[in-house]
């Protein structure tokens, strides 16, 4: 690196020069690596740990425009207690939801150790002022977020206009205070994996405490190659600066199978270091239940069966 990382965003010129003088990623490669990962096979007991490891990492989301705080209550309850009949199944380390619905959430988790996380910035599109975005940020923090999910705007990114996707993200950390802040980097829309590359450098350096792949609002969410090349950005981010940054993947992650790759994919790229929910976490609204089903089969050898656990 020729400039160091405190100045690369002084200037557009000198943040774009930066981010484009990124090694390259080898698509073909990542795609490659990410499948054999992804069929490596793992012990019994193994499999038994990771899956409470994968419990413990759920930020269990909801993000629909139906949203009620009953809703948020009951999933609330099921984040701390996810199987009411086994105290054994740890609590999940978050619950997502949207800006108006973290008050009803934190006095459902109140005490409970699960913190609440809420989208910010115009979620899911990003489309509006830095004002409004700052002023939105503050607000789910002022209601007692301990996280903020901000997206990223992509459109100023795929623009080439780098600078001002890294003074937003300056921004709303700056209105995070003490609030953990993930990036969205929605990649699904950001067409290549060099572009995943430089955006997850760009948010790094502004501030990001986790980079997260997707909203669930836009197809391909997450994915084990998009995941390797941000899992590669931080453990490199991490050997330049001596700062550890989180990784969260979201949307689309169902089964107890995809949840054991992506904790095999952690391992494997970032290192044992990063598989703690203080550093991975997966987004999902539905993968709960069979994480739940998965346990409870290698505990009694069969299937409750879906209608055994309240819905997700
Ligand atoms: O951040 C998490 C996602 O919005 C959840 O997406 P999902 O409903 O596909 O699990």
């Amino acid at each position: 690196m020729t400039t160091p990382l405190a100045e690369v965003a002084s200037s557009p010129s000198t943040l774009r020069a930066f981010l484009h003088g990124l090694p390259g990623v080898d698509r073909v490669g990542a795609d490659a690596r990410a499948a054999m990962l992804g069929t490596r096979s793992i012990k019994t007991t193994a499999k038994k740990q990771a899956i409470d490891l994968a419990i413990g990492m759920v930020d269990l989301t909801t993000l629909e425009g139906a949203d009620t705080p009953g809703k948020i209550r009951a999933m609330c309850a099921k984040a701390v207690r996810p199987d009411p009949a086994d105290a054994s199944v740890p609590p999940v380390a978050a619950v997502c939801v949207y800006p108006d619905l973290v008050a009803t959430a934190v006095e459902a988790l109140a005490g409970s150790g699960v913190k609440v996380a809420s989208v910010a910035t115009s979620f899911p599109s990003g489309r509006s002022s830095l004002e409004v975005k700052v002023a939105e940020t503050s607000l789910a923090v002022a209601a007692g977020a301990s996280e903020i999910d901000m997206v990223i705007d992509r459109g100023a990114f795929l623009a080439g206009d780098y600078l001002k996707v890294y003074e937003e993200i300056v921004a709303t950390k700056h209105a995070c205070a003490d609030a953990h802040l993930k990036v969205i980097l929605e990649t699904g829309e950001l067409a290549t994996y060099d572009n995943v590359r430089r955006a997850s450098w760009l948010a790094m350096i502004a501030g990001a405490d986790f980079i997260k792949t997707s909203t669930g609002k836009v197809s391909p969410a997450a994915t084990l190659p998009v995941t390797l090349v941000m899992l590669e950005a931080v453990r490199d981010f991490m050997a330049a600066t001596g700062r550890k940054v989180g990784v969260k993947p979201a949307g689309g992650i169902r089964t107890t199978k995809d949840a054991i790759k992506y904790l095999v994919l952690v391992n494997e790229t970032a290192g044992p270091d990063w598989l703690h929910a203080d550093w991975f976490r997966l987004g999902a609204s539905s993968l709960l239940n069979d994480l739940l089903m998965q346990r409870q089969k290698m505990a009694t050898g069969r299937y409750a069966g879906p209608d055994y656990f309240t819905l997700d």
